[in-house]
C-alpha cells in the first residue's frame, strides 16, 4: 500500500468531491435497499393484511425511494468522475514536475515507447484507483453496516448471516483474489510497455529496417508482442469473470441462507411472517451492490503496479537546481577537473577535463569521433551533472544558477535538434515567441534559408527537410534566441563548405562581442579562433591558438597532417 501513498494523497486533494461521491454512493445503496425492502413489505401487506392506507403509504415510499436512488446514483457518478479527472490532472502535472528536472538522463535510461506507455498508460490506469479500488469498499461498508443494523431489529441471526455474507463478499473473496493476483504477477502493464517500445522502434527505424530487409522479421516480432499483450488481457478478463462468479455465488448462498433461516423462524414464531419477504428482498438488494468488488483485485494490483512504475522513474535523485540568476552580458565559462561516465558504461567519457572560455572569445573543440566533445558540451550546459569536478560560470557553480536563467543566456545548437510538426514559423517561434515575421525572415536569410516561406510546412522531426536545412534552421532558431553564449555542436557538418563559411561569417560579424564554443570535425578555417581545445579519449590533450598548436607540432599538428595527406 505504501506505493499508493502518493496517489492517495493526490486523490484526497479533492476531499469535497470524494466526500460527496461517498455520501451519494451511500444514499444510493441505502435507497436501493429501502426500495426493495418496501416492495417486499408491500407484497406481504397486500397478501396478509391489505389495509388501504398502508398500501398507499408503501406505494408512495416506493416512488420516493426509487427517485432517491436514481438521483443519488447520478450524484455519485458525477462527483466520483469529477474527482477522478481532477486527480488525473493533478497526477499528470505532479509527474511532469518531477520528470522535468530528471531529463534528459531519464531518456537514456528508458526506451521511448516504454516511457510513453508509463506516462500515458500508467497514469490513465490510475483513473480506476478511486472509482474501483479506494471508494467501493468504503461505500459498501457503510451500506452494509447500516442495513445489518436495521435488520438486527427484526432478527439478530439474519443480521449475523448478512454480516458473514458481507465479510465474505466485500473483504475475504476480493482480498484473497487480490493476494493471488499479486503473487501470480499478471503482466498486462509490462506487456503493454514492451509492445509500445517495439512499436516505437518499428516506426522510428522503418526506413533502415526496409533497407536492411529486416522489416518483416521486426513486424513478426511486433506481432508476437501484440499477441502476448492480447493474451495477458484475455487472462485478465477471465480472472475478473471468475472473481465475479465466485462472489456472486457467495452472495446468492447468503440470500438463500436468509430465506431458509427466515422461513424457519416464521415457523418457530421467532419472526413475523409479514417481514420475511422484506428481509429476503433486503439481502437481494444489498448483494446487488457488490458487483464492483469483482474487478477490485485486478484494479488494486494494476494501480499498485502503475504507481510503482511511475515512482521508479521519478524517485531518482533530482539534481540540485539553484535559484541564482544570470544577468545579460558576457560570461566566462570554466570547467575544473570534470569527469563523467555514462550510466551502465565502464569507460569514462570525460576524464579530468579543465578549460577556460574567456568572455567574448571564440573557442573550437576538436578531436576524433567519440573523444567526448558532445559530452563536454552537455556538461557545460548543465544537462549532465559530472561525477566529479565542476563547471562554473563567472566563477559561480553552474548548479547554483536556475537552469531557466542559464539557458536564456545561451544559444544552443546540438547535433540532434528536434523539429516539431508545424511550419518554419512555428519552429522558429519556440526561440522567441515575440519575434516578428521580419525578424524570422532575417534569421532565415542569415543562414541561407531565405528561399523558404515562413508558412512552409515542417513534418514531424523535420522529415521533409534535408540534413543541412535542418542544421541551418537550428542555427536560425539560435540566432533568434538573443543569448550571448553560443554553444554549437557540429552545427554545419551537413552543409556545403561555402555555405558553412558564409554562415560562420554572418554569425561572427553580427555578434562580435558574443562568446562562441564550436565543436567541429572540420579542422579547416580554425585560424580565426582565439582558442582551440583538442580532445582525445575523454581528455583535453592540447589547448592553444591555431598558430601555437601548429608551432608546437603536437597532436593538432598531426591531425592537420593526416587531413592534408587524405585530401592530397
Ligand atoms: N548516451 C550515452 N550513453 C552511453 N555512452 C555514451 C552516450 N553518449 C555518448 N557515449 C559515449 O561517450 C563517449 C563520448 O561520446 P561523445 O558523443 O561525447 O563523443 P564526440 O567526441 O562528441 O563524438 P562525435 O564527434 O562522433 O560526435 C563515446 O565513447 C560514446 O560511445
Amino acid at each position: 500500500m505504501s506505493e499508493l501513498t502518493n496517489i492517495i494523497s493526490v486523490t484526497l486533494r479533492e476531499k469535497r468531491d470524494v466526500a460527496l461521491a461517498v455520501t451519494c454512493g451511500f444514499s444510493a445503496g441505502l435507497a436501493g435497499v429501502a426500495l426493495l425492502a418496501s416492495s417486499g413489505y408491500l407484497i406481504s401487506q397486500a397478501a396478509l393484511s391489505a389495509q388501504m392506507v398502508t398500501l398507499v403509504v408503501l406505494g408512495a415510499c416506493l416512488k420516493l425511494f426509487g427517485l432517491a436512488a436514481a438521483i443519488s446514483r447520478y450524484g455519485e457518478r458525477l462527483f466520483s468522475h469529477r474527482a477522478t479527472f481532477t486527480m488525473l490532472s493533478h497526477l499528470r502535472s505532479s509527474f511532469f514536475d518531477k520528470l522535468a528536472p530528471l531529463a534528459p538522463r531519464v531518456f537514456q535510461q528508458y526506451r521511448s515507447g516504454d516511457l510513453l506507455s508509463r506516462i500515458v498508460g500508467d497514469v490513465e490506469s490510475l483513473q480506476n484507483f478511486l472509482l474501483r479500488v479506494l471508494y467501493p469498499p468504503v461505500v459498501l461498508l457503510l451500506v452494509f453496516t447500516s442495513t445489518i443494523f436495521f435488520t438486527s431489529f427484526f432478527s439478530l441471526s439474519i443480521a449475523l448471516v448478512l454480516l458473514a455474507g458481507m465479510l465474505l463478499t466485500v473483504f475475504i473473496i476480493p482480498g484473497f483474489a487480490a493476494w493471488r493476483k499479486k503473487k501470480s504477477g499478471s503482466a498486462v502493464r509490462e506487456s503493454r510497455a514492451m509492445l509500445s517500445s517495439e512499436a516505437a522502434e518499428f516506426l522510428y527505424g522503418f526506413r533502415d529496417l526496409k533497407i536492411y530487409r529486416q522489416a518483416e522479421a521486426k513486424e513478426r516480432r511486433l506481432g508476437r508482442f501484440a499477441e502476448a499483450y492480447e493474451e495477458e488481457n484475455r487472462k485478465e478478463a477471465l480472472r475478473n469473470t471468475r472473481n465475479q462468479s465466485v462472489n456472486s455465488l457467495a452472495a446468492m448462498l447468503t440470500v438463500l441462507a436468509v430465506l431458509a433461516l427466515g422461513a424457519y423462524f416464521v415457523t418457530t414464531g421467532e419472526l413475523e411472517g409479514l417481514y420475511l419477504a422484506m428481509l429476503v428482498m433486503i439481502s437481494l438488494a444489498l448483494f446487488e451492490n457488490i458487483a464492483p468488488m469483482a474487478v477490485f483485485p485486478s484494479h488494486s494490483e494494476e494501480s499498485r503496479k502503475a504507481a510503482v512504475r511511475l515512482e521508479s522513474i521519478t524517485s531518482a535523485p533530482v539534481p540540485d537546481t539553484g535559484t541564482g540568476t544570470l544577468q545579460p552580458g558576457q560570461h566566462e565559462l570554466a570547467a575544473d577537473h570534470l569527469s563523467y561516465t555514462y550510466p551502465e558504461e565502464e569507460r569514462p567519457a570525460l576524464k579530468e577535463v579543465s578549460l577556460r572560455i574567456a568572455p567574448g572569445t571564440k573557442t573550437a573543440i576538436v578531436g576524433p569521433s567519440g573523444s567526448g566533445k558532445s559530452t563536454l558540451l552537455y556538461a557545460l550546459l548543465g544537462i549532465l551533472p559530472p561525477d566529479s569536478g565542476a563547471v562554473t560560470i563567472d566563477g559561480r557553480p553552474l548548479g547554483s544558477i536556475d537552469s531557466e536563467s542559464l539557458w536564456r543566456r545561451m544559444n544552443v545548437v546540438l547535433q540532434d535538434n528536434h523539429f516539431f510538426y508545424g511550419t518554419i514559423r512555428s519552429n522558429l517561434l519556440i526561440a522567441d515567441g515575440e519575434a516578428t515575421d521580419a525578424e524570422l525572415e532575417e534569421a532565415l536569410g542569415r543562414v541561407r534559408l531565405g528561399a523558404f516561406p515562413l508558412s512552409h510546412s515542417v513534418e514531424e522531426k523535420g522529415g521533409n527537410l534535408s540534413g543541412g536545412e535542418k542544421q541551418r534552421l537550428a542555427i536560425a532558431r539560435a540566432w533568434l534566441r538573443g543569448g550571448s553564449l553560443w554553444l554549437l555542436d557540429e552545427p554545419v557538418s551537413s552543409v556545403d563548405a561555402a555555405t558553412a563559411r558564409a554562415i560562420y561569417a554572418e554569425l561572427f560579424q553580427k555578434w562580435t562581442d558574443d562568446t562562441f564554443v564550436i565543436i567541429s570535425h572540420d579542422l579547416s578555417g580554425l585560424e580565426g579562433m582565439d582558442q582551440i581545445i583538442v580532445m582525445d579519449g575523454g581528455r583535453v590533450v592540447e589547448t592553444g591558438s591555431y598558430a601555437e598548436l601548429m608551432h608546437a607540432k603536437g597532436y593538432f599538428y598531426g591531425l592537420k597532417e593526416i587531413e592534408k595527406s587524405v585530401f592530397a
